[in-house]
């Protein structure tokens, strides 16, 4: 059952926010979805999932990417879930990196999160089957984020090459089995054997991927991020990437930060990067 949050028109388009009791986390969730002019049952539309990082919302980025013209003109649906379960019965800590706001899209085996922080399970498999129930659009999938949100995409498309046409990602964390922020999140989330956390490791991922499996991907970064050395080390994907022949394109772009201002000048080249693979 959804309900309906808010509705407002734009780009000749429609933005809505939506809740829902959800099966994989057992807690209210927020999604936002942007429609592109003209979608309807006779016409249907491709869809974008964008993945936030840390501690945003479903609002960040329909708020601040500025996307929705590119998406009305190429006639792209942009669905925006939460970054994590959330509510007083959801375990939470005083911090913006760990539990609520930082899902860091597994299904958590620990307790007290494995209750709750389902959030691979909510983004490959139970999201995808209420908007395709819900709105006007086609099985065709590509996937995107930023940040904590960024290594979710690609993560989720290496994992499920078949569900997704494409793959990019803004400054993502590319190896969080090797950096504090997925070291923490990985250490709570999935207890300290470091085997379950290299399936939820993209460098791991890729290491492991067959040929017949490869899918385009697109990485943004800015060289002016102060958390690219320490946290999100996109080279060490690269690496991979050129070992094994895997088509990930990084583009370092210089002068910007981590911020929605960078995500804002690139989306317009991730939505073409994505549209030519959503409409082959
Ligand atoms: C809206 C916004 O600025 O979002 C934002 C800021 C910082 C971060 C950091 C540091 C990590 C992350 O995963 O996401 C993220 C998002």
């Amino acid at each position: 059952m959804l309900e309906n949050i808010s509705t407002a028109k734009v780009a000749g388009g429609w933005h809505k926010q939506y809740s829902h009791t959800s099966s994989s986390t057992h807690c209210s969730m927020h999604f936002a979805v942007f429609l592109p002019p003209g979608a309807s049952e006779k016409n249907k539309v491709p869809v974008l999932y964008w993945l936030s990082g840390l501690t945003c919302t479903d609002e960040n980025f329909m708020q601040k990417a500025g996307a929705f013209k590119k998406a009305a003109e190429l006639g792209i649906a942009i669905v925006a879930p939460d970054t994590s379960p959330r509510g007083e019965n959801v375990p939470n800590e005083d911090s913006y990196d760990f539990a609520q706001g930082a899902g860091f899209y597994v299904n958590a085996t620990q307790a007290p999160y494995n209750t709750h922080f389902n959030m691979y399970d909510y983004v490959v498999k139970e999201l995808p089957a209420l908007i395709e129930q819900h709105f006007p659009v086609t099985t065709k999938k590509a996937i995107s984020g930023h940040s904590m949100g960024g290594h979710g995409a690609l993560m989720i498309a290496l994992k499920n090459p078949k569900a997704y046409t494409s793959a990019t990602a803004f400054s993502p964390i590319a190896n969080p089995i090797d950096c504090p922020w997925g070291v923490k999140a990985f250490t709570g989330y999935l207890g300290t054997d470091k085997s379950v956390w290299a399936e939820y490791d993209s460098c791991e991922l890729m290491q492991q991927a067959k040929q017949a499996d490869y899918l385009p991907m697109l990485v943004s970064q800015g060289d002016a991020d102060n958390f690219l050395d320490e946290q999100l080390k996109p080279q060490k994907l690269v690496t991979v990437a050129t070992q094994k022949g895997y088509p990930l394109t990084l583009e370092m772009q210089a002068g910007y930060d981590h911020s929605y201002y960078f995500i804002s000048s690139f989306i317009d080249q991730h939505l073409l990067f994505h549209h030519q693979f959503l409409t082959a």
